[in-house]
Order: C-alpha cells, then sequence, then structure tokens
C-alpha cells in the first residue's frame, strides 16, 4: 500500500502545517477530525477516523494545538510519526529532533538544541543553542528562548515571551504572553508578568 501523509486534527493549526508542507513540494494525502462541523480545510474534504483507514505506512501528523490534546491523541495511535520544518525556518544539523513535530517559518533552532517529539516551535520563535525541550511543547510564536533553557513535557512558551538562559521550566506549565522569565518555573506554574510571577497553577495535563 502507498504511503499517505496524514494531518489528524482540522484545525487553524492543520492550516499552517499545510503552509509547511508545501514549502517542501511534498502534498497532504488526508485531513482527518472527528468534528463533523468541519468538513472542508483549506479547500480539502476532512474525513472522520471512521471513514479513514489508517495504514501503517502512512506518516502522520497530530494537527492540534492544545498539547494535552495532541498527548492524548498520540497515546492512542500506533502511527509512523512525521516531523516538519518549513523550508524558512532556521535549524542548526546540530541538534536531537524527535517524531511529529513542527518547525513554522522564520523560527530558528540553534546548535546542540534538543528537542522531544509532537512539539509546535511556532513562526518567528527562537530556541538558542543546547536548550532541552520535552514532549508535547509550545514555543509559540516569536518567543524566544536563551541558550540552555530547559522545557518539560507540555508546557506552552506565550507569544512573545522571553526566558533568559540557564533557567528550568517545569511540565505543564504556562508562560503567558509577553511575559520575562528570569528564575525557574515549577511544574503547572501558570506565570506571567514582567518578571514573571506565578498566578496559579494548572491542574493536570
Ligand atoms: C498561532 C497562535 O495563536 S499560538 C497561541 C499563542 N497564545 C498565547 O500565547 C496565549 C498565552 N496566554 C496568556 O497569556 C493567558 O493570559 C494566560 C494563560 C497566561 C492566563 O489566562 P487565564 O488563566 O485565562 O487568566 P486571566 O485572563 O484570568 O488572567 C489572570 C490575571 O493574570 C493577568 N494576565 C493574564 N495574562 C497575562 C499576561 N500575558 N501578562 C501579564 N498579565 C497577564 C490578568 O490581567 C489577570 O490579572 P488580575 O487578576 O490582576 O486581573
Amino acid at each position: 500500500m502507498e504511503s499517505r501523509l496524514v494531518l489528524y486534527g482540522a484545525s487553524g493549526h492543520c492550516k499552517v502545517i499545510i503552509d509547511i508542507i508545501e514549502s517542501l513540494l511534498l502534498k497532504v494525502d488526508l485531513i482527518i477530525d472527528d468534528n463533523r462541523n468541519v468538513d472542508l480545510l483549506c479547500g480539502r474534504s476532512v474525513v472522520s477516523t471512521k471513514e479513514a483507514t489508517l495504514s501503517k505506512n502512512d506518516s502522520l501528523i497530530i494537527s492540534i494545538g492544545n498539547n494535552s490534546a495532541r498527548k492524548n491523541i498520540a497515546k492512542g495511535l500506533d502511527s509512523n510519526f512525521l516531523s516538519v520544518v518549513h523550508a524558512r525556518a532556521i535549524v542548526s544539523k546540530n541538534i536531537e529532533f524527535g517524531l511529529g513535530n513542527v518547525v513554522m517559518p522564520l523560527a530558528t533552532i540553534n546548535s546542540g538544541a534538543k528537542i522531544g517529539s509532537h512539539c509546535i516551535i511556532n513562526t518567528n520563535s527562537i530556541v538558542e543553542h543546547d536548550c532541552i525541550i520535552g514532549d508535547f511543547v509550545h514555543i509559540s510564536p516569536r518567543a524566544s528562548l536563551a541558550g540552555n533553557v530547559q522545557v518539560g513535557e507540555g508546557t506552552q512558551i506565550g507569544i512573545g515571551a522571553v526566558v533568559i538562559q540557564n533557567i528550568k521550566i517545569g511540565k505543564w506549565a504556562m508562560i503567558g504572553a509577553g511575559s520575562i522569565i528570569i528564575s525557574d518555573v515549577p511544574d503547572y506554574a501558570v506565570v506571567v508578568g514582567n518578571p514573571g510571577r506565578i498566578i496559579k497553577y494548572n491542574n493536570n495535563d
């Protein structure tokens, strides 16, 4: 059976992944989503998981922005996950890079970085040298991580946030839009402002 490129989740995030795939001169073969309110995305048909029989030969990206949702879907699938990097992203050859990741246009990942699986490195974000990024992390547009920052599983670094060098951010934390992080952040913390302060904790992943 021939190999198809499959996107799971007909979201706004999915639209940007389609652009990434086209930037690589590849094509999307199938979009699946069980939300039957969406049957067309960027002119393409969207089918349910019941209608789509996935094969072991398919390459799949979970095209959903929510980190927990991506994790839940990934847990239930025994698929061949594909990572894609926009043709206009800048990614060092000297990095470790997992499966199911998407790297958006103008993002930069510098030498020595380790990126887990099912991560989103969004538009114009910066992941500096030697950063360690866990699975299901989202580095939002224009967020910047200085050198040697660690980000735990499932954490989102909000749009335009800045993290100085050598900081450790725990798992399933949320760094608010535009925040400036100058000290370590515990697991599940929601942090906002300059300098970042904890306003609450997420109660689960
Ligand atoms: C392509 C894409 O679209 S990618 C998506 C990118 N999106 C983002 O990065 C979103 C980031 N999200 C945020 O910044 C959110 O405001 C969150 C998650 C930090 C907080 O959201 P909520 O839990 O709904 O908190 P809520 O809005 O109730 O705010 C709580 C308090 O924190 C303050 N606050 C919230 N966000 C911020 C922020 N980014 N910076 C400073 N203060 C903030 C609020 O003013 C409020 O203060 P108050 O209690 O004194 O009134």
